[in-house]
């Protein structure tokens, strides 16, 4: 096997190895592999689309996987993947749900554009009545694009924009177009694993990539014949191992929400779809300067919590989320569901919208559908009732009049700051109202013990002095436990 180039199949590896899965050209030799990453790999200039592999043995599933550092494997991509094609597939269920393929393609191309040197080559949309076909494509569109691939020396892997693909159906395109064939899934992974720095993020990106291989390697578990149970029980362990350390992970988030209850700041979670502005609009509300949005798909992948105050001096903490995206796999999203628990457990859901999308009501449906599952598989049913709907990128919109009938509850722009007051001072209401919360006016003496404990137990909006000179009227925001 040694001295032999081989196509890298570049998502069949598991985060933190230096183990991947890979197959000859002719796929008569495909395997786990394990690799030697720095010096071992070359890519030759005049074969791009290929890795030559100096040292690389079969690694049986015996071998641990998950050693190294997955810097490494990210490098090697880097190297592999400069320009893509990206073929846009159309199919009922999508069109029905008011996605227009423009804006479908949009999402595709974004999503290959936030990978850093990742090029989009040409796209092209190809109406499909089913995703069930093998070869997906019907002979004629085959010859077709086909044609295309391989008329184009520039491109370096095909793109095929639905959430995952068979292993016969990339099979059958990787033999057809001689290149690497990706998923969504692909895609996706490749961004959660570069945007992935905390410690949680890693282990929900390791978790998600492992129950992807598993998916696919048990349905080539032909190579492993003999040795079958051992590549279960490894790929069991490892899950074992990951979970077990995000559920530490957990219990160290519930201490720290436990604390928080106790301190009883009202909670507002930040979520929608995936660049809807929802880092923005936080960074807007609480200018805080270490926030960052990015024109990116994932540019957020951990919760985090962000004070701001609301107009009557009233602190809140607002959680900023993973966005959502359609057309992904369960299991990847199920991975990600952990970071929403504090969304659930929130006093309110601000949910951004994009006004500026032409596919908003898609993107709607989406996020709330998600928000409504999450609800019922948390045991919180009436998650609904606590959401609020804020579409955000308001100054991008020519003509306000069409948003009339968006059921909106606010317009604003984070990044423009246009409607932040108002937006304030609704989110004053309804946090007063979800955290019975009441704002009174008490007269107490002026520096006396009362005024004291106000001030530390308590919102003071204002105290301003009573006609006797003694006394001062506090108003107070106060939680009804008080
Ligand atoms: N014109 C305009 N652009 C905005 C506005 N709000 C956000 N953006 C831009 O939209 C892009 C995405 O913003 P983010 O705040 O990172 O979006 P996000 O929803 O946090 O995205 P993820 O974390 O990837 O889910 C950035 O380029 C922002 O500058 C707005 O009100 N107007
Ligand atoms: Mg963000």
């Amino acid at each position: 096997m040694c001295n032999s180039k081989y196509i890298l199949q570049s998502i069949f590896y598991p985060i933190n190895s230096r183990a991947c899965y890979l197959s000859s050209a002719n796929h008569k030799h495909k395997g786990f592999m394990s690799f030697d990453v720095e010096g071992e790999f070359t890519s030759k200039p005049s074969a791009r689309r290929r890795l030559h592999v100096r040292q690389m043995k079969i690694v049986y599933p015996t071998m641990t996987l998950m050693k190294f550092s997955h810097r490494t494997v990210i490098s090697i991509l880097a190297n592999h993947t400069a320009v893509y094609l990206f073929i846009h597939t159309l199919n009922g269920v999508l069109k029905n749900l008011r996605y227009p393929p423009q804006e479908q393609l949009e999402e595709a191309v974004a999503l290959v554009k936030t990978l850093p040197s990742w090029r989009v080559e040409e796209t092209i949309s190809i109406p499909l009545d089913s995703l069930e076909r093998k070869s997906l494509f019907k002979s004629g569109s085959m010859e077709r694009l086909t044609k295309i691939i391989r008329s184009n020396r520039n491109i370096t892997a095909v793109f095929v924009n639905t959430s995952s693909l068979k292993n016969i159906t990339t099979s059958i395109l990787q033999e057809q177009f001689g290149l690497s064939i990706l998923d969504r899934y692909k895609i996706i992974m490749q961004i959660l694993k570069m945007h992935a720095t905390s410690k949680s993020a890693k282990l929900q990106v390791a978790l998600a990539e492992l129950y992807y291989i598993r998916r696919k390697s048990e349905k080539n578990l032909m190579f492993f014949t003999h040795n079958k149970e051992s590549l279960k029980l490894m790929f069991q362990n490892r899950e074992q191992k990951l979970k077990s350390a995000l559920a530490e992970l957990r219990n160290q988030r519930t201490l720290l929400r436990s604390k928080r209850q106790k301190m009883e700041y009202p909670v507002v979670a930040v979520v929608g779809y995936t660049n809807a502005g929802k880092t923005c609009l936080i960074k807007a509300l609480t200018g805080e300067e270490s926030l960052q949005p990015r024109n990116q798909l994932f540019a957020t992948l951990d919760v985090t919590l962000h004070s701001g105050i609301l107009p009557s001096g009233l602190e809140v903490l607002y959680v900023d989320t993973v966005g959502f995206i359609s057309d992904i796999p369960t299991n990847l999203i199920e991975c990600f569901v952990a970071t929403l628990e504090d969304a659930v457990l929130s006093d309110v859901i601000l949910h951004v919208e994009d006004l500026s999308s032409a596919c908003f009501e898609y993107k709607r449906n989406h996020v709330l559908s998600t928000l409504k599952d999450l609800g019922a598989q948390t045991g919180y049913e009436n998650i609904m009732e606590k959401v609020i709907h804020v579409g955000n990128k308001c100054d991008l919109v020519k003509d306000i009049h069409t948003l009339k009938d968006k059921s909106l509850d606010m317009m604003v722009s984070g990044k423009k700051e246009i409607g932040l007051e108002k937006l304030r001072s609704y989110l004053e209401d309804i946090v007063l109202k979800a955290t019975s919360r009441q704002k009174i006016t008490i007269r107490v003496i002026n520096g006396g013990d009362e005024i004291r404990w106000l001030y530390k137990n308590a919102t003071v909006v204002h105290a301003i002095p009573d006609t006797d000179p003694q006394y001062v009227k506090a108003k107070v925001i106060i939680t009804q436990s008080k």
